[in-house]
C-alpha cells in the first residue's frame, strides 16, 4: 500500500520505516528541512535500537522516502497518518494546533479518497476536530479514524511490529477495510486489531499511559513506606507481582516516570475531566507523587553530608528519562541536577547516549565526563539516575579508587544491598533495607 506519516519524529520514523519493512512505500513528510535532509542521506535522527538497520533497507530499496512537502508526500498514498507533536498547553491540555494546522492543508490537498489516521495521543473528540478542520476546504470523501501508537522508546521497533494489540477507532466500513489491510501482517503473527468507536480508542492512549503512571507512583509510594516502616520494596514487589492481576511488569520503583508522555499524557486526561466538571482525584495524586520523587534522593543526600552541600561534588550516571534511549524530556536526572546545584554542589555526568541532548539545554553548569569512570573523580557521592545496562556490573574497585568519598545513592535500585556493603561503600537506594539471610524467588518470606 501507499502510505504517508505526517511528522517524522520518534513515532513518525518508527512507524514508516516498519510500515516499509512490511512492504508498504512510504512517505515521511516533516516541516524540519535539516531532519529531512539528513533522513534522506541516510543519517538517522534518533538512537533507538534495531531501527537503523531496518530504516537503511528501505531506505536503499526505496520504500522509505522523506520530503518537506506535504503535497508530494500524500498525492499518492491511500492513508496518511499524522505522526504530530500533541505538547502540553499552558493549562496542561493538550495542544492540538500542529494536528489540526496540518488537518486544514490536507483538506485543501485531497483530490480522491484517503484514511486520515491520527496516530498522535490526542484527546476525546479530536478525530471530529479534524475531520472539520479538513471539511473547510475539501469536496472529496475521506475517513478521519483513531489509531493510537502504544510503542515505548528503547524497544520502539519490537514494539511496532509485535504489538500486544493494535487499537483501531472508526465507525466507517470502508477505513475499517483498508486499516484492515494494512495491519493484516501484524495480526498474522497473533496480535489482536482491536476496533472500536473514536471516542474509545482516543480514550484508551490515555488510559493506558496513565493506568502505567499510577503502577509505578503506587510502588513509590510503597517504597517510602518501605523506608518507614522497615520493610524492603523489592519483596514486596515480588510478593505482589507474582498475582497475574497485578503483574511483574511497571512495579519497579525509583525517582519517578520521566520521558515525553506520561508526564505530560497524566496532566492532559486530568485536564480533559475537568472540561467535562470530573475531578480524576487518583490521577491528581500520581502527579503530586510523582513530582516529589524525582528529587526523593535528595534529601537522603543531604542528610549523609550532614545537611549542606555547598562545595561538594557529585558523579551523576545516567541523564536519559530511561535506558536505550538518547531522549531527555522530563528526565529526572535533569532535575536532581537543579537541585543539587541549587544547594551550591558541583556535577560531573555521564550517559552513554543522551550527552549532547543534555548540553543543548546545560552547557555550562555542569561538567561531562568521556566515561562512567572519569566522571567520578574527585566525588564525594555517585549518583545513579538511570539504568543503563553498563552501569548495573561496575568495576568497584575502580568506582572506589577514583572516587573522593565512599557513597552511593541509587535511583534505581541496581545493586544488591549485601553485596555492596560488604565492598565499603555507604549505600542508598530506594525501598529497601539489608537482608539477613539472602532471600530468592522460592524461599519462604514468611514463615
Ligand atoms: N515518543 C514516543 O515514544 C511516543 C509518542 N506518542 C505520541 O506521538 C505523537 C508524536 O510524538 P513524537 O514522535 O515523540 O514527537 P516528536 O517531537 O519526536 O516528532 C514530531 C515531528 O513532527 C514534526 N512536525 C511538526 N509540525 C509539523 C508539520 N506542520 N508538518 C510536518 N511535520 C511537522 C516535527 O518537526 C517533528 O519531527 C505525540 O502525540 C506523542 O504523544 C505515542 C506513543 C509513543
Ligand atoms: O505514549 C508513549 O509515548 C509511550 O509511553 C510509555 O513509553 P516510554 O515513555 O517510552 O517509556 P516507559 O518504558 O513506559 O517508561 C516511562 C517512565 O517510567 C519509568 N518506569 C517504568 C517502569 C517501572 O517499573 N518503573 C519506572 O519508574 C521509566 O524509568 C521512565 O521514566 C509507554 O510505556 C508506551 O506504551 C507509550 O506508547
Amino acid at each position: 500500500m501507499k502510505i504517508a506519516v505526517v511528522g517524522t519524529g520518534y513515532v513518525g520514523l518508527v512507524t514508516g520505516t516498519c510500515f516499509a519493512e512490511t512492504g508498504n512505500t512510504v512517505t515521511c513528510v516533516d516541516i524540519d528541512q535539516e531532519k529531512v535532509d539528513k533522513l534522506s542521506n541516510g543519517q538517522i535522527t534518533i538512537y533507538e535500537p534495531g531501527l537503523e538497520k531496518i530504516f537503511q533497507r528501505n531506505l536503499k530499496e526505496e520504500r522509505l522516502v522523506f520530503t518537506t512537502n506535504l503535497a508530494d508526500g500524500i498525492r499518492d498514498a491511500e492513508i496518511v497518518f499524522l505522526a504530530l507533536p500533541t505538547p502540553p498547553g499552558e493549562d496542561g491540555s493538550a495542544d492540538l494546533k500542529y494536528v489540526l494546522g496540518v488537518a486544514k492543508e490536507i483538506g485543501k490537498l485531497l483530490t480522491d479518497y484517503k484514511v486520515i489516521v491520527n496516530k498522535s495521543t490526542v484527546p476525546v473528540g479530536t478525530a471530529k476536530k479534524v475531520r472539520d478542520a479538513i471539511a473547510e476546504n475539501c469536496k472529496v470523501e475521506y475517513d478521519v479514524i483513531s489509531n493510537p501508537e502504544f510503542l515505548r522508546e528503547g524497544v520502539a521497533v519490537e514494539d511496532f511490529m509485535k504489538p500486544d494489540r493494535v487499537v483501531i477507532g472508526t465507525t466507517s466500513e470502508r477505513a475499517r477495510k483498508v486499516m484492515s489491510d494494512l495491519y493484516a501482517p501484524f495480526v498474522r503473527q497473533g496480535n489482536p486489531v482491536i476496533f472500536m468507536d473514536e471516542a474509545s480508542s482516543e480514550l484508551t492512549k490515555y488510559a493506558a499511559n496513565s493506568f502505567l503512571a499510577v503502577k509505578i507512583s503506587f510502588m513509590n509510594e510503597i517504597a517510602r513506606l518501605c523506608e518507614k516502616l522497615g520493610a524492603d520494596v523489592d519483596m514486596v514487589r515480588r510478593g505482589i507481582g507474582s498475582d497475574d492481576r497485578i503483574g511483574k511488569r511497571f512495579l519497579f520503583p525509583g525517582i519517578g516516570y520521566g520521558g515525553s508522555c506520561f508526564p505530560k499524557d497524566v496532566q492532559a486526561l486530568v485536564r480533559s475531566a475537568h472540561e467535562v466538571q470530573y475531578d480524576f482525584r487518583i490521577l491528581e495524586s500520581v502527579m503530586a507523587v510523582n513530582e516529589d520523587q524525582k528529587t526523593f534522593l535528595v534529601p537522603k543526600i543531604k542528610k549523609y553530608f550532614g545537611d549542606s552541600l555547598l562545595g561538594k561534588h557529585f558523579a551523576l550516571w545516567g541523564l536519559a528519562f530511561k535506558p536505550n534511549t538518547d531522549d531527555i524530556r522530563e528526565a529526572p536526572a535533569l532535575y536532581i541536577i537543579k537541585a543539587l546545584i541549587g544547594e551550591g554542589a558541583t556535577v560531573t555526568v555521564f550517559d552513554p547516549e543522551a550527552m549532547n541532548n543534555v548540553r543543548k539545554v546545560m552547557d555550562n553548569v555542569i561538567n561531562y565526563a568521556e566515561s562512567q569512570y572519569e566522571a567520578l573523580d574527585g566525588a564525594d557521592a555517585l549518583i545513579i539516575a538511570t539504568e543503563w545496562n553498563e552501569f548495573r556490573t561496575p568495576d568497584f574497585g575502580r568506582i572506589k579508587e577514583r572516587m573522593k568519598g565512599n557513597a552511593i545513592f541509587d535511583g534505581r535500585n541496581l545493586f544488591d544491598l549485601g553485596e555492596i556493603e560488604k565492598l565499603g561503600f555507604h549505600y542508598e537506594s530506594i525501598g529497601r533495607k539489608p537482608v539477613a539471610a539472602p532471600v530468592t524467588e522460592s524461599t519462604p518470606v514468611t514463615a
